[in-house]
Parts: structure tokens; sequence; C-alpha cells
């Protein structure tokens, strides 16, 4: 570990995106791994993080305690569950350190917290931190912005592995309100998340969600422009947690010499 290195805590460590970030902050220079938290009771306390990752040992053993690990660090790497995010934050925001937010699946009531913290600590939080992903994003910005509204049905399909628990996606939430923002309108009154039954007509104008669930698909999502004879797809394909580790940990050294803050993947990458 150099003198400089920034000083970054894993919660939820032990859990699929824990054990890539712990693999990717051991091969990245400029970054340690500080503390790996899981809560109380879990059969991965007492367990060195490494071992868990499959780095091999690191010398930092699973612990429960995230302010005491947070007091001496520069950085928290969260990508839980929206409670315990929640409860991180204020944490953080107490530690006045940077704290990246890859939980999906969270409501106003857990943002307006988010956003609360923010005050005190730099928080950037995404649904999705991979390059790729945040680069559609745009792409799907200016693709709903150059199509008219009227002709062109936008329509989300996502598909994660069958252990994900929140739906739709935080990445196709991100691409809907890309889209919204192309269009101009609010994604919260335009979406339809569900369809079953007597459905009626499509709704001129909205934004519609498909979700699949199965095996082990780390994450696909196509948006497609819907014409009258002809379709545009856009789509990305995650084939490795890897992506968004990387990205999470870029996101966390840029955070650390900007001002207390919300700030999003688009500002990291430079793409807002
Ligand atoms: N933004 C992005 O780029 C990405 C976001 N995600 C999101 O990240 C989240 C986690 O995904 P994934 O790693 O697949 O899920 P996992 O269920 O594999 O991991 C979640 C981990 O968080 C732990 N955890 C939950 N609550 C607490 C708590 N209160 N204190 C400490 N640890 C806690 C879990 O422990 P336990 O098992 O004991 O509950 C588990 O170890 C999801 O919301 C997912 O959508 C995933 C990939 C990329
Ligand atoms: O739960 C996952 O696995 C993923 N969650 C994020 C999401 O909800 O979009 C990002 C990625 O697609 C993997």
């Amino acid at each position: 570990m150099a003198a400089n290195d920034m000083k970054l805590v894993v919660v939820g460590a032990a859990g699929r995106m824990g054990q890539a970030l712990i693999r990717i902050i051991h091969e990245t220079d400029g970054v340690t791994l500080h503390a790996a938290i899981e809560r109380e009771g879990s059969a991965f306390v007492g367990k060195d993080a490494g071992d868990l990752a499959g780095t091999g040992p690191l010398g930092v053993i699973v612990t429960t305690d995230p302010l005491k690990a947070f007091l001496d660090a520069d950085g928290v790497l969260d990508f839980t569950a929206p409670a315990a995010s929640v409860t991180f934050a204020g944490l953080a925001a107490q530690a006045r350190i940077v704290h990246v937010i890859g939980t999906t699946g969270c409501g106003p009531e857990h943002e307006e917290k988010f956003e609360a913290a923010a005050r005190h600590a730099r928080v950037v939080k995404s649904g999705n931190m991979s390059l790729g992903v945040n680069l559609l994003g745009v792409l799907t910005r200016d693709a709903a912005k150059a199509l008219p509204a009227i002709g062109w049905d936008i329509e989300i399909v996502e598909m994660h592995h069958k252990h994900k628990v929140d739906a739709p996606s935080g990445t196709a939430l991100l691409l809907g309100e890309a889209a919204a923002a192309g269009r101009g309108i609010d994604l919260a009154t335009q979406s339809v998340r569900v369809r079953d039954g007597h459905t009626g007509p499509r709704a001129a104008g909205t934004i519609g969600f498909a979700t699949l669930r199965g095996g082990s698909v780390v994450g696909d999502h196509s948006v497609i422009l819907a014409g009258e004879g002809e379709l545009v797809t856009l789509s990305h394909s995650a084939r490795d947690r890897s992506i968004f580790a990387r990205g999470a940990v870029t996101a966390a050294v840029w955070a650390r010499d900007e001002k207390p803050g919300f700030y999003s993947m688009l500002d990291v990458l430079g793409l807002s």
C-alpha cells in the first residue's frame, strides 16, 4: 500500500458485487482495501476478504461495524439493499467520506435520505456503473430526441439472473429516464411498467418496460424504438461484474477531490 492510496471499505463484502469489488480493488493501483463489512450473524464474519473473493489472503478480516471502518477510511463502495444503503449513507456522511452507491430498487423514501447525506458526503449513485451502459444512456436520449414521439414507440427490455430481487432493473430505469429526457416528458407519469390481460392498445408517447429473469445472466438491456415498418434497437450486454466494480472504483477516486454533493456516473465519465 502506497502512502496516498485511497482507503476503501466494501460493504456487503460477501455478495456477488462485494466479491467483484474486492478483486478489482486488489488489482488497481492507487486504492487499497481498508475494511470488508457484512451484517451481524453472517457466516462470512471473521474470514479473510481475499479468501472470499478468490484473490488469496489479503489480511483484511470481514467485520460488522461500519462506522468504525468508515472513520479511518476515504470511501465506501456499497452494492447492498435499499434500507442498508440508507444506513450506510448516514454513517458515510458522519465520517465525511465518499459513498459510491450501486444499490438498485430504491424508492423516493430512500432517495431523499441519500440527498440529505450528500450535504456532507460526496455521494456517487447510479443504477449502472459501467462505461458502456452510461454511453447507451446518452445514445438513448439522443435517439429519443431525434425520432418523433408520434410514430415511434419506446420499449425497454431487460434480462438478469434468477437471484435478482428488484424490477425493472436500475439500468432499465436509467435508460427510461434518458429516453424521457430526450422526449422532454416525465417518466413517472409516462411509463408502463407491467402489462397483463386485456390492456387495450398501446398509449402513444408512453415508455414501456419488460422484465425477464433466469439463469446466470449478468445484465442485458435493449432500448427498442419501434416505428411503422422499422425498428431501431440499442443494446448492451454485461458479460462480467468486473465492469461495474471498475466503474465504482473509478467513481470513488474521481469523487475524492470533489465537494460534498450528489453525483452520477455521467459526472464521473464526463458524459453529462
Ligand atoms: N449499479 C450497478 O452497476 C450494479 C448494481 N447492482 C446492485 O447491487 C445490489 C447487490 O447486488 P448483488 O451483489 O448481486 O447482491 P447480493 O445479494 O449477492 O449481495 C448483497 C450483499 O449485501 C449484503 N447486505 C444486505 N443488507 C446488509 C446490511 N444491512 N449490512 C451489511 N450487508 C448487507 C448481503 O448480505 P446478506 O446475504 O446477509 O443479506 C449481501 O452480502 C443490488 O441492488 C443490485 O441490483 C449490481 C450490479 C451492478
Ligand atoms: O442485480 C444485478 O445483478 C444488476 N443490477 C443493476 C441493475 O439493476 O440494473 C445493474 C446490472 O444490470 C446488474
